[in-house]
């Protein structure tokens, strides 16, 4: 089955860290970046973020342009497209911002070990889809979604997720913006967090592009998955 194209959309420091050690995001890009990644998430599915985002952002996830809102609803999709979040455990709150704002439709992926009850309650918000036994299967998911006919799928973070991801080889594609600021700090998160691949395992990426944009840089990667 054909996977859903899957591109990771990112802002970063100079030094690569995507928010402050204590998990604070940072505003990192400017107007005309959160511009092109609302048009983004316009033009994707679905949009897809870690629980970890979820509880440091609250992020809403909704597309903020009115204009791209009605043409989403005069091509017949609802205003904000799917948006996902990868909870294997539930934690989800139910007073979070991404079951509040904006109409369309809301998934919470969990695993086998995401309690019955709050599992339950989230049932009555959003559709629940259970992979995995300790956390989210995302291959078994992506095809999931897949069946489900999502076919662009943007992923914004953050730093496991990107990482669980990639190194699942689901990554076609990473757009990153390098911002004009160094955050600093061992632990705060990069573009890419998780146990990182070892020396002959490390991920090639062939540069697409570079266009300078508010004060910084917008690179975009293809993944060579294949090697
Ligand atoms: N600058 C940016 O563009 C940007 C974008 C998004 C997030 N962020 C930042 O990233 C930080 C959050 O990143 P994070 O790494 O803590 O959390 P995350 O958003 O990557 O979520 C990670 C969580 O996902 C869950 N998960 C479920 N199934 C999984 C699987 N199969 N593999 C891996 N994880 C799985 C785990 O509970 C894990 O803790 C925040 O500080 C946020 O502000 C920055
Ligand atoms: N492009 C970009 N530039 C930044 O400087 C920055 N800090 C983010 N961060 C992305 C992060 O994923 C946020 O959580 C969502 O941007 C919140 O999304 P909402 O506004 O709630 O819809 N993204």
């Amino acid at each position: 089955m054909d996977m859903p194209f899957t591109f990771i959309n990112s802002a970063m420091s100079a030094d690569g860290k995507i928010s402050t050690k204590e998990r604070k995001q940072v505003r990192i890009s400017g107007d005309v970046d959160f511009d092109r990644m609302d048009d983004l998430r316009a033009t994707s599915d679905a949009v897809m973020v870690g629980i970890g985002t979820i509880l440091a952002d609250d992020s809403s996830l909704t597309v903020k342009s009115e204009a791209r809102r009605s043409s989403r609803k005069s091509k017949g999709y609802d205003e904000n497209p799917i948006r996902i979040v990868i909870d294997s455990k539930a934690r989800t709150p139910l007073d979070a911002d991404i079951f509040i704002k904006g109409e369309g439709k809301r998934i919470i992926a969990v695993s086998g070990s995401a309690p019955a009850d709050k599992v339950e309650m989230l049932q009555q918000k959003a559709l629940v889809i259970k992979t995995g036994y300790e956390q989210v299967d995302l291959c078994a998911l992506m095809k999931e979604l897949s069946s489900m006919g999502i076919r662009r799928l943007m992923v914004e973070g953050g730093a496991t997720l990107n990482w669980a991801m990639l190194s699942s080889g689901l990554v076609d594609e990473v757009y990153s913006f390098v911002g004009n600021l160094l955050i600093g700090g061992t632990s705060a998160p990069t573009l890419v967090g998780g146990v990182g691949f070892v020396e002959n395992d490390i991920l090639p990426l062939k540069l697409m592009s570079l266009e300078k944009m508010d004060e910084g840089v917008l690179l975009k990667w293809a993944v060579i998955n294949d090697v």
